[in-house]
């Protein structure tokens, strides 16, 4: 059995915690009964030993498999990798999804992708980065009594995400520390009015209002503020004629979505300016989780 899930780009400037997209780049896990249990990972991760043994996705799937089972069975897995950790783009929502549907595969449960998105609401309290991740696409998340509501939007095939990947990571819960403990009723309406705007624009497909749409006053600054190469990067990206530039999730990675005809000139610029960064030129991901049986 084959479980993927793609990468996600949370907040999209002012959607903090609320707004989040799947890009290409996935995290595939394949895996079967043994007598023995083992982890191999190819990619992302490969070198880190704490991955070896009960990592986040082993400690997810046996709670969930055994839940389901009550029994208690040896897996080979085998993971390969593609999404960076903690650089922002949701390597934590993919671990976590890919872990309770494969619990479920190799229990034999059929269940609905809400389903799935719900339980992983467990281990990740915010939807913006889980609900991209199960659905693919574009969407708008809220929590109502332990449930995800959310609504999606295809994204066209002549859009790019041009992803700039720091060295640096940012651990999301220690990235949320740095954020203010409240804010004025002004930046509340503001990020509000922001939000709505933005999500107005992707859902009517007016690409040129996402520019001014997806200002934010609630986390982005706080946040480059650690890593102050990333206000160069979202200029770059704006002068090199990005539709928005926003920080990724809780960061370092800086997202961008282009026009497809524009991406390589941005992506080159990109490269020239930041050569320590890495430079992803991505397609967006309508699919979100895919499990091959
Ligand atoms: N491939 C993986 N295998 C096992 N655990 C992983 C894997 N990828 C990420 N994790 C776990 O998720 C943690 C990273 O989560 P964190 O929320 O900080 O980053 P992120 O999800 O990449 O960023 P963001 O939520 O801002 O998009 C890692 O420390 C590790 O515990
Ligand atoms: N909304 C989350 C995304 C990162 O997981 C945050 O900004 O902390």
């Amino acid at each position: 059995m084959t479980i993927s899930v793609p990468a996600t780009s949370a907040n999209l400037g002012p959607g903090f915690d609320t707004l989040g997209l799947a890009v290409d780049l996935r995290n595939r896990v394949e895996f079967h009964p043994s007598k023995f249990f083992s982890v191999s990972i190819k990619g992302e991760g490969e070198n880190n030993p704490r991955l070896k043994g009960n990592n986040l996705f082993i400690s997810i799937f046996n709670e969930h498999y055994s839940r389901l089972t009550k029994n208690k069975q040896n897996f080979k897995f085998t993971f390969y990798n593609q999404i960076p950790m903690s650089r922002g783009l949701g390597s934590s929502s993919a671990v976590i999804v890919s872990a309770i549907a494969s619990a479920h595969e190799a229990a034999g449960i059929r269940v609905s992708k809400r389903r799935i998105l719900n339980h992983a609401l467990v281990y990740e309290s915010h939807p913006d980065n889980i609900t991209p991740a199960v659905m693919g696409g574009f969407n708008a998340a809220t929590i109502e009594k332990n449930k995800v509501f959310s609504q999606k939007k295809h994204l066209p095939d002549y859009l790019k995400a041009v992803v700039v990947i720091p060295n640096k990571q940012m651990n999301t819960s220690k990235s949320r520390t740095v954020l203010p403990k409240s804010y004025s009723k002004e930046n509340a309406v503001y990020n509000l009015s922001h939000t709505a705007l933005t999500v107005a624009a992707f859902f009517n497909e007016d690409w040129e209002m996402l520019k001014l749409a997806a200002q934010d006053r609630f986390h982005q600054k706080a946040r480059m503020k650690t890593l102050p190469e990333l206000f160069s990067v979202q200029k770059v990206a704006y002068e090199s004629g990005a539709l928005m530039s926003t920080l990724s999730g809780s960061g370092s990675t800086f997202f961008s979505l282009v026009y497809d005809d524009d991406s390589a000139m941005i992506a080159n610029r990109m490269k020239q300016k930041f050569p320590d960064f890495g430079v992803k030129v991505l397609d967006f991901d309508n699919d979100g989780l895919i499990i091959e049986r």
